[in-house]
């Protein structure tokens, strides 16, 4: 049989549905792995994860006719070696031309290859392929999920890239495993195995060679840490290194104008570069030959093929709830982080206004001024976010002036509560009116006493005394700062009999007075004038 004809076929175990939800395909998943030939052996999962349309499921498919040379059936060997014929159309999973995504969810192969390692390990390695990220189709949650999810589940994660590893690589890398990392809480120090950086169409070797060596050398001089660099750019490379026990780098040259550009190009070895080819044969046993399988592990524990499945489930569900952060594109974190700079701010401003005015040992200002000062320092840290630049536009910055408007209502409140405090009447209401009250009630309990009434001046009394527990309890509460709840409800009593009774009849009884100091004086003036008027005439 020819080597390049393939017995497995590819299975969608993640699948990806309509409204960006994904489904795990959970009997597909339970037919491979729970066979019984491989559920006892250890596992070995590699996978392949990056931007969409840059030949990851084709490299996938020499990692097949690989694994199937050294692992599969040995009447399936291939007598030119693994790589195969050099007129046979490249198989497995699907791969094409063109600029439209193609792989979606999460793909695995169906013949799982089962090998024994130097020290007599039973492994079995299972192969996985991912849906690219950043297609047009995919939210920014979609790729984290499928990439958080391949990097969770495999022991080799390959990220593949085009022509260089740049900095936003290394920042979808950080989101990616983040999210990751995120729905695993408290996982190990390492929580990922391998990180495999593949670079395709590497187009510098006279700086780095293709191949490992080179890749070594890129990747020292990106992963590099100097106090020179931005703290931001410290902290993601100690992240990346702090999430995969063992990363590595390949330098892949270009395979040719015919694999990038020619429709009809099957995939066919006669079409690919010589260069091409020699690096296939040099990266792919790197990464599968039995020496170099890296076995999951999971919080420093081999897994089975068997608890696999359990595993799968469990972190589907971890990216099916609701309980992870909705991951943000570049542009809506720095937009988000702009503008809730630009709230702090403004409300900084109106809380330094509202200090010099009436903050710390500033005397007390009635409630109107207050009130007043309010509306204008409100109005100019308004003004202050509005005019301040911020991405995202009108309508994201809505929401962020909505919340500036209640964090300042809020400081508001504390400056009128701050405010009241020094209203050295307010702070004596509550003895004044008991006094008032204990005043009141004698001097009813003695009229009443005196017309006979002994019913209303006991109540009177009644009333006295509870005035004059209420008044003690007050001052106990004042002194030892305990039962302050009592202490609340005596002061609020206070305020209710001020209010209802004490304050109208107070307004009453000067009002009154006004009027009745007013007719005295029109009365004197009338009776001087007629004096005058009088002696006037006399005279
Ligand atoms: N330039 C270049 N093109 C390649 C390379 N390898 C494969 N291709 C071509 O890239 C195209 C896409 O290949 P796929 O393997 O389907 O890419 P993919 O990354 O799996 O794409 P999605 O499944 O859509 O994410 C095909 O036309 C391949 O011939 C490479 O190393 N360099
Ligand atoms: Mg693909």
């Amino acid at each position: 049989m020819d080597g390049s004809t393939l017995e497995g076929h590819p299975i969608p175990i993640l699948l990806s549905e309509e409204q960006h939800v994904f489904t795990l395909n959970e009997e597909a998943l339970e037919k491979v792995l729970l066979q019984d030939h491989i559920k006892d052996r250890n596992a070995v999962v590699v996978s392949v994860a990056g931007a969409f349309r840059k030949g990851k499921s084709f490299i996938l498919d020499f990692f097949l006719r690989y694994m199937n040379h050294m692992y599969g059936n040995p009447h399936q060997q291939n007598q030119n070696g693994w790589l195969g014929d050099e007129s046979a159309p490249l198989q497995g999973f699907s791969w094409r031309g063109g600029s439209d995504r193609d792989t979606t969810g999460i793909l695995m192969w169906s013949e799982v290859f089962c090998t024994t390692l130097a020290n007599g390990e039973k492994v079995a390695v299972i192969l996985l392929d991912t849906q690219g990220t950043f297609d047009s189709e995919s939210t920014v949650r979609d790729c984290a999920t499928v990439f958080a999810l391949s990097t969770m589940l495999s022991s080799i994660q390959i990220y593949n890239l085009s022509q260089n590893i740049q900095e936003d690589d290394l920042q979808h890398l950080q989101l990616f495993t983040d999210y990751g990392r995120l729905a695993l809480e408290d996982i190990g120090k390492t929580p990922f195995q391998k990180l495999q950086f593949l670079v395709r169409d590497w187009s510098f070797p006279y700086e780095a060679s293709y191949g490992e060596e080179g890749g070594q050398k890129i990747l020292d001089k990106r992963l590099s840490i100097s106090d020179k660099q931005h703290p931001e750019l410290q902290s993601l490379r100690k992240h990346l290194k702090s999430c995969f026990s063992d990363i590595k780098c390949f330098l892949m040259p270009h395979p040719g104008l015919r694999v990038a550009t020619n429709p009809n190009f099957d995939g066919r070895l006669s079409d690919i570069q010589d260069e091409f080819k020699e690096c296939l044969q040099d990266l792919v046993p790197l990464l599968l030959s039995p020496e170099h399988l890296v076995q999951k592990e999971i919080s420093g524990q081999k897994v089975k093929v068997k608890e696999l499945v359990q595993y799968f489930k469990c972190y589907m569900n971890l990216f099916s709830g609701d309980d992870l952060p909705e991951p943000k594109s570049m542009l809506e974190a720095t937009a988000e982080a702009n503008n809730l700079a630009a709230v702090v701010a403004a409300k900084e401003t109106y809380h330094q206004m509202m200090e010099s005015v009436c903050g710390g040992p500033k005397p007390y200002l009635s409630s109107d001024a207050l009130e007043q000062e309010h509306f204008k320092c409100r109005d100019k840290a308004l003004e202050q976010f509005r005019l301040k630049r911020k991405m995202g536009g009108e309508e994201f910055s809505e929401a962020y002036r909505i919340r500036l408007e209640g964090d300042i209502d809020v400081d508001f409140s504390q400056f009128i509560a701050h405010n009241e405090s020094k209203n050295i009447f307010k702070a004596g209401r509550t003895p004044a009116v008991i006094v008032a009250l204990i005043i009141v009630f004698y001097i009813f309990a003695q009229i009443f006493n005196l017309f006979g009434l002994y019913l209303f001046a006991a109540i009177a009394n009644m009333i006295m005394i509870i005035a004059f527990v209420s008044l003690a309890t007050w001052a106990y509460i004042r002194y030892s700062g305990e039962i302050r709840e009592v202490g609340e409800i005596i002061d609020q009593s206070a305020s209710l009999v001020w209010e209802m009774i004490m304050k109208p009849v107070y307004q009453l009884c000067v009002q009154k007075s006004i009027q009745q100091v007013a007719k005295e004086a029109t009365k004197q003036m009338m009776t001087r004038q007629d004096s005058q008027l009088n002696g006037r005439i006399n005279s």
